[in-house]
């Protein structure tokens, strides 16, 4: 049988027991130290990579009272508290051992031990050290995602009155418990405001769980959110926790609440109140602790009075509500905008020597920006891209303007309403890309789900 990849440290004062313990564990893992005192410790837990302590308790001649085995284990857990220690003992000392194992002991091995019992004892330690390598290991990978992800949604730019009023709301609600509601059209940033508030929040530390229901399949939502047993549908193969038990101790952000279909409001409403929430197929109720933040670019309040959206649901989420206003309406914030990721793509393009000709700039700031910020963004990348010269110009930008669509359509402008505008533009940016989703989505500064959900809207 191949060894096990293992360092296993053996520390006990009595010759023959290292020396019998060392010839029976040596032909099952690969590392075995041995020590007749727990003195170079310090040295040994710094210089090897152990994954199990076997720990004598009695050490001076004499003494059987086992105080130096427990000064020595809470040493150990004090300088590695994931280690796992587990101690050794005569017949008699059982209460002591089991004094060890409420200090952080894993378990006790009686001398003289039968070889079966001492290597099962060792073989389970080993285990529980790997796990716990293990969730070390996800742990430190989680936290460098979530860093990565955070850097990819910087501070909040935005001096405009409009801006500066949103925050003040941010800085009063953030540190609360209370649940949010962002309203705003699609790429505001409602998103980027949600990361924020949880940042600002007292769970910063805890994950931020971002679901966005618009892309859910209305058969994947409760598991998704709820998560589901083994065996509670086809596809289940095995345990899943769902979002919000992921979220635990941090923000739960259920994006495009407006998809939530009517029979699951209902459910989400009693999980809200309930503050438990129970797997597919699974009769347990799990308690929660979670901040909640909801966002839409639907007109909620409308389908609340049209019966769409429970008004009952609807009270519970939105304890504060805060509206972010589309570009247009914040004309102030485009230049700020504009520098930021102008900045931020000379950076990843290495074209440091960039910069924007005074009537492109212009054409920038008139620009109605129906896909707001995000619209911003992936104009300003291009442009950043396209550009060969020291400026970028105007027609690097490609934008899709009042004056780049036909004659017929431009004098549809004057007695059309948004919606169909809209509806004009999606149809454009489709044809333009010969029905390519992506790539007519990336030019409309929408993400694929939301130019979806506008094809259902405008039924084309
Ligand atoms: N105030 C802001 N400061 C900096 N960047 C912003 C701001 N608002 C939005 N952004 C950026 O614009 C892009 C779109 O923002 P976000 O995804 O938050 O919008 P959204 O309203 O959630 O969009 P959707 O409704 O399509 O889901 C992101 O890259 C985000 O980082």
């Amino acid at each position: 049988m191949p060894k096990t990849n293992a360092t296993i440290l053996i520390i006990d004062d009595d010759e023959d027991i290292l020396l019998s313990a060392k010839l029976l564990l040596k032909k099952h893992y690969t590392n075995i130290i041995t020590r007749d005192t727990p003195k170079e410790l310090n040295q040994i837990l710094s210089s090897e990579s152990v994954d199990v302590i076997i720990l004598d308790m009695n050490y001076r001649i004499g003494f059987n009272d086992g105080k130096e085995g427990m000064y020595w284990l809470k040493h150990i857990l004090s300088v590695k508290p994931e280690m796992v220690v587990i101690l050794m003992t005569a017949y008699g000392e059982v209460e002591l051992a089991v004094d060890s194992i409420k200090l952080g002991a894993f378990d006790f091995i009686l001398k003289p031990w039968t070889n079966e019992k001492f290597l099962a004892t060792i073989q389970a330690g080993l285990q529980l050290s790997k796990s716990k390598h293990k969730v070390a290991l996800l742990e430190s990978a989680k936290q460098v995602l979530e860093k990565n992800i955070d850097q990819k949604f910087g501070p909040i730019i935005g001096s405009s009155d409009a801006m500066n009023e949103v925050m003040r709301v941010v800085d009063k609600v953030s540190v609360t418990e209370a649940n949010i509601l962002i309203l705003g059209e699609n790429g505001t940033g409602k998103q980027h405001l949600a990361r924020e508030i949880h940042r600002r929040s007292s769970l910063k530390n805890g994950p931020f769980v971002h679901v966005d229901l618009g892309a859910l399949s209305e058969s994947l939502f409760e598991s998704e959110l709820f998560g589901h047993k083994k065996g509670a549908f086809t596809d289940a193969h095995e345990d899943k926790p769902g979002r919000f038990e992921l979220a635990e101790d941090g923000t739960l952000f259920l994006d495009e609440i407006g998809n939530l279909p009517y029979n699951l409001q209902s459910k989400l409403l009693t999980v809200l109140q309930d503050r438990k929430v129970s797997r597919l197929g699974e009769g347990i109720e799990r308690p929660f602790n979670a901040r909640l933040l909801f966002a839409t670019n639907a007109p909620l309040h409308e389908w609340v009075e049209e019966g769409k959206f429970r008004q009952d649901l609807m009270f519970r989420i939105n304890t504060v509500e805060i509206e972010i206003p589309p570009l247009r309406e914040r004309p102030g914030d485009i230049n700020d905008f504009v520098l930021h990721f102008l900045k931020i793509f000379k950076e990843k393009y290495h074209k440091s020597h960039l910069s924007i000709e005074q009537k492109a700039l212009e054409l920038l700031n008139t620009h109605s920006w129906p896909g707001n910020v995000r619209e911003i963004q992936h104009t300003i990348e291009r442009g950043v891209i396209m550009s060969d010269g020291q400026e970028i110009r105007g027609s690097d930008f490609n934008l899709i303007t009042e004056t780049s669509v036909s004659g017929k359509d431009v004098e549809k402008f004057d007695n059309l309403n948004l919606h169909d505008i809209e509806k004009m533009l999606v149809e454009k940016a489709l044809s333009k890309h010969e029905g390519n989703i992506s790539k007519a989505a990336k030019e409309l500064g929408l993400t694929r789900a939301a130019l979806y959900r506008r094809l259902e809207k405008f039924n084309l």
